[in-house]
């Protein structure tokens, strides 16, 4: 893998070996354990407190005292049941993938529920600690020697071709929204108020890698424009399939989702029994897409 990237299992390390000026500025919250997460004493930010109520939804295993998050990550890591549903969905459409990346990984939400169910996970984020939040996160679910993390801003990154040697089978990414006001707009303008780059701009970058590629969206999206981009992007006849994720009956945002394989899957229809014993849980199958996530406008 060279040095390109860090391997999660020793990224604290390696950062200090590789880049010691880098591995200065996360020291501190390194050292003093800043980012750890005790799960029973409620944050001090009161604006904290509903997210902290729910803080099993983000890891179902944040009670043993492993998990790291910073105050940002409080409200951006993907619920650990969506992030599941999403790399079994990604698993089911594209059997023989290996190899997937995660943009703008955060806490390591999506990237850990990949890293179950794949061999090979590349997380990329502009934050040192978010990345050193992903490694850990990582250790505490036994995926940390199946991610590699990578630094840096995504446009840089993807522009000076960072990922270009690596044979990626889909792109995930959940890329930062703006902050909560974007529940006051009617509707979501994914050139305007996507960041770091309007949607063109970031699938441009994507499509140079991957033809698979899910965005996990706000709900208020513009699915014109998400119309509109495809068909620039990929031709006429080109389809982008939009999955309405709920969770406990509340709509959390949309997947776009790209590339034939994604965008053709049809769910079996839901089946009573218990599937056969020597379904293996890490080889899923249709059956194990809950028909209620689907509600698709393609
Ligand atoms: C919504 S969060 C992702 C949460 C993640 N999926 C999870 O479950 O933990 C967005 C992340 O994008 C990172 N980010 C923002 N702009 C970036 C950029 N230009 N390049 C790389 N990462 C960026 C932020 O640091 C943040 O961690």
């Amino acid at each position: 893998m060279g040095k390109r990237f860090y391997h999660a299992r020793h990224f604290a390390h390696s950062l200090k070996k590789r880049s010691p000026r880098r591995y200065a500025r996360v020291a501190g919250p390194i050292r003093d354990g800043s980012l750890r997460i005790a799960s029973h004493s409620r944050p001090a930010d009161p604006q904290l407190a509903k997210y902290w109520r729910f803080r099993r939804n983000l890891f179902s295993l944040i009670d043993g005292g492993g998990i790291h998050m910073t105050h940002e990550l409080w409200f951006s890591v993907t619920p650990e049941e969506i992030a599941a549903f999403l790399a079994r969905f990604v698993r089911a459409c594209l059997p023989e993938a290996r190899v997937v990346l995660d943009v703008f990984c955060g806490g390591g939400g999506n990237t850990i529920q990949f890293a179950k169910l794949f061999p090979r996970v590349y997380g990329v984020d502009f934050s040192l600690e978010h990345l050193y939040c992903t490694a850990q996160n990582a250790a505490v679910y036994g995926v940390d020697d199946r991610v590699w993390l990578k630094y840096g801003r995504w446009e840089q990154l993807s522009r000076g071709g960072a990922f270009d040697a690596v044979s990626v089978d889909c792109i995930f990414a959940s890329p930062p929204w703006g902050g909560p006001n974007y529940l006051n707009l009617e509707v979501y303008d994914l050139e305007q108020h996507l960041q770091p780059v309007g949607i063109t701009s970031l699938l441009k970058s994507m499509f140079r890698l991957s033809k698979n590629v899910i965005l996990f969206l706000p709900r208020n999206s513009d699915l014109k424009q998400l119309a509109r981009v495809t068909r620039e992007l990929l031709g006429p006849e080109a389809k982008c399939k939009v999955l309405y994720v709920k969770m406990n009956a509340h709509l959390k945002g949309l997947a776009a989702i790209w590339g034939d394989a994604l965008v053709n899957y049809e769910p079996a229809p839901e089946q009573p029994e218990a599937p056969p014993a020597e379904e293996s849980a890490h080889e899923p199958s249709n059956r194990d897409i809950p028909a209620s996530f689907y509600d698709i406008d393609a």
